[in-house]
């Protein structure tokens, strides 16, 4: 206990420094990275220079705050983040009156002072009481969330009533830079699909019934939340030519939101490709969508013609040359091959870090998109919340692919939300350590509509349960770099993706790893619910969002990242919480008691009422010790450093994606295994995926998923937030 007590102070003092720099390090990257977009832009692709759209953006912004006056600059917002903070609090404070803190009972809690601060090995902290006024601005990737439901219900209804509205009451994000990798995602018209129909979704069925509703049902507020979850996303999915522009409603919302999210301009080519037309804010059939601020012209490409984007990567194994893992395979092993390992695994680093400049492709809205049929079924490998996922074969090319079936038996009003953005964004995004969509085909019925992804051999809570051994630190350091990678992708492309779990990240047999799931991930910077915070599967759900936190940014999935690094090592999940109480208690008994110190903020947050454990040392090391001799995993102090910075109670300071990737762990023996060296397992196609997690270990979060989800459907918020 002295040891640990004394030991925790030391390291509290280490990182007290290392925050700093961190938090330094993270405003010069944030604040660089306009820069290096705009010398990116001129040499990459000589088009429309970077700066232009900046200034036109400017411009826009500036006309936007002359509307409603308090909306910041992105430009602006880092730099001047205190005025912001102050804004965000007035309107958290107003309405932390409203709310109580739920109705959690004290657990084992007992009735001790406050911890004794200092004695808290506290993870990855800054002193705010002494730092740098700058620093508790942070560069941490807010979400901001504009419409609260108890704070601004007048504003939220007005909207729906006035064209002209009066939109003071509402405070803009700040629209999010482009970064230099940004590849504008493709447009889908949407509307009801049929086998050789133009692909189209429509989104209009949703907009259409929010404003049925809003006519209809005195709830606006809530339902305008929904509208406005709804709408947001579909920033990038060019919305239906077939509007109905008499609409006064439609008018005054398009309006808002034309307002509300960065604009970005349409320019619509026509069949000839790369002439570009008149701006229009619509798609006419067959045209091809591109956005003039990415500079590219999107080729033409026939659905049909499929993907071969990635097949230059990796190498090829033999697939049946199967190796099971084994600790046998010690890191002595691991070191005698970082001869020759250590610069392939540098050369993975420069690539994951430099992603590849993926294909330019969209898709042809006159070809249509394919039958279903034209796959020959295998089996299904496993059933989500939001679809059932098969293993097929494409007839043509004899491929081997991931077909997941969007669920529509909840959807009344239309296409599925979560399949909405899921498609848009798995379109749109192209990066190694993210799965690939290649098209998406019909069945034909009308409710059925797949995803054709490519086809990974595992995922990696399957794996994990079959395996005999844990992951070595060598693999796992592999696996992370590709987390962080594929993350860090996300994030500075504004999306939050919100449910990262070990069964939402893919394996193949040549060690490449992807995340996919993106049914919870949605762009930020943009109005979010104010019952978000029930994203995240719980095991992997920070304390922010299981506080209650109403506001959250790119940390929630940094600390799931945390939570996932603990699993590999470990081979069981390190928070394993059956109820929202439940799983704080238990990081809480791992990682210490939160205060206000380590956590500024910390005790406003709604859940913070109720009677929490007080235990005020950090564990951690015990959970993964430097040498074991019980089996236990071990991690070294660089490791150790890495898993409390992920694990830190402080969304602001805790490490960002891109800080990870370069964090000293990946630098020390062991190096990171080259995915040419990673184990190969028996792909678990065999069976149900689903079916045999069943068997063997019981998944108490699915069922509570689904109890969640239908309280969130009914506007339940949370535990927190019933009275
Ligand atoms: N491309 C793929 N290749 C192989 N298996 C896949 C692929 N995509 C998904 N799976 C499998 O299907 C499972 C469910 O997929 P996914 O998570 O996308 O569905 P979901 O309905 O959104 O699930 P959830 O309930 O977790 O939200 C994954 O855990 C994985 O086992």
């Amino acid at each position: 206990m002295a040891a640990g007590r004394h030991g925790g102070y030391r390291d509290h003092e280490f990182r007290d420094q290392e925050a700093d720099v961190e938090v330094s390090r993270r405003k010069i990257y944030y604040r660089d990275r306009l820069r290096d977009a705009a010398r990116n832009r001129d040499r990459d692709h000589g088009g429309r220079d970077l700066r232009d759209r900046v200034s036109t953006w400017q411009r826009g912004i500036r006309k936007r705050e002359a509307v409603n006056g308090s909306c910041r600059s992105p430009l602006s917002s880092h730099s001047s983040g205190g005025s912001g903070k102050n804004q965000k609090r007035i309107r958290l404070s107003a309405s932390d009156v409203e709310r109580e803190a739920g109705e959690l009972s004290s657990g084992s809690g007992s009735d001790d002072a406050e911890a004794p601060l200092s004695e808290v090995w506290e993870n990855g902290t800054q002193n705010h009481e002494n730092g740098d006024p700058s620093m508790s601005t942070g560069t941490r990737k807010f979400s901001p969330i504009v419409w609260d439901k108890d704070d601004n219900k007048q504003s939220v209804v007005a909207m729906s009533r006035v064209k002209s509205s009066n939109l003071e009451n509402v405070t803009l994000p700040p629209p999010p830079p482009l970064p230099p990798n940004f590849i504008p995602p493709q447009s889908i018209a949407f509307g009801q699909p049929s086998v050789g129909d133009t692909l189209t979704f429509d989104v209009d069925v949703h907009v259409e019934s929010a404003h049925e509703h809003l006519r209809n049902n005195s709830q606006e507020t809530t339902l305008l939340d929904d509208y406005e979850e709804e709408f947001s996303p579909a920033r990038s999915i060019s919305i239906s030519r077939w509007a109905d522009g008499n609409n006064t409603l439609r008018d005054a919302e398009d309006e808002f939101f034309e307002n509300a999210v960065p604009k970005r301009r349409k320019t619509i080519l026509s069949d000839s490709e790369g002439q570009k037309s008149q701006e229009t804010p619509t798609p006419e059939l067959g045209e091809i969508i591109t956005r003039e601020d990415s500079g590219v012209a999107l080729s033409k490409l026939s659905l049909s013609e499929g993907e071969d984007g990635d097949d230059d990567q990796g190498v090829e194994v033999d697939r049946n040359d199967y190796m099971v893992a084994n600790s046998n395979e010690s890191n002595a092993d691991t070191n005698d091959q970082f001869s020759e390992t250590d610069s392939e695994a540098e050369d993975i680093r420069a690539k994951m870090s430099e992603p590849r400049q993926p294909p330019q492709r969209c898709i042809n809205m006159l070809q249509g998109c394919r039958s279903v049929d034209e796959f020959e079924r295998l089996n299904k490998i496993n059933e989500g919340t939001y679809g059932v996922v098969y293993r097929a074969k494409d007839k043509k090319t004899g491929e081997i692919v991931a077909l997941k079936k969007v669920k529509m038996e909840k959807e009344r009003e239309g296409f599925p939300l979560t399949s909405l953005r899921e498609i848009n964004i798995l379109l749109s995004f192209h990066h190694p350590s993210i799965v690939d969509v290649k098209e998406v085909v019909v069945g034909s019925s009308l409710d059925s509509i797949f995803m054709v992804m490519e086809y990974m051999e595992h995922d990696l809570k399957g794996l994990m349960e079959t395996m005999k051994q844990p992951f070595n630190q060598s693999e796992v350091k592999c696996l992370m770099l590709q987390l962080f990678s594929g993350v860090k992708y996300l994030h500075d492309n504004w999306v939050l993706h919100r449910d990262l779990k070990t069964s939402n990240i893919l394996l193949n047999n040549r060690g490449e790893l992807k995340i996919c799931d993106f049914g919870l991930s949605r762009q930020y910077g943009s109005p979010l619910k104010p019952y978000t915070h029930l994203v995240v599967t719980l095991w992997y759900r920070s304390p922010e969002l299981l506080l209650g936190a109403k506001e959250y940014s790119t940390a929630i999935d940094m600390w799931s990242l945390g939570c996932i690094m603990a699993e590999l090592l470990a081979k069981e999940p390190l928070f394993s919480g059956k109820t929202e109480f439940d799983q704080l208690d238990k990081i809480f008994r791992i990682l210490g008691t939160p205060n206000e110190k380590i956590w500024p903020g910390f005790s406003k947050l709604p859940g913070v009422k109720v009677n929490f454990v007080k235990q005020p040392y950090n564990k951690l090391r015990e959970k993964f010790p430097p040498i074991s001799f019980s089996g236990r995993p071990t991690l070294s102090e660089a490791g150790i450093d890495l898993l409390n910075k992920l694990l830190t109670y402080d969304p602001e300071k805790r490490i960002t994606a891109d800080a990870a990737l370069n964090h000293q762990w990946f630098y020390e023996v062991p190096l990171p295994k080259s995915k040419d060296f990673m184990p190969t397992f028996p792909a678990q196609h065999a069976q149900d995926r689903c079916l045999r997690r069943i068997m063997k270990s019981p998944d108490p979060l699915s069922e509570q998923r689904k109890k969640e989800l239908q309280q969130s459907e009914l506007g339940v918020s949370s535990l927190f937030e019933r009275r």
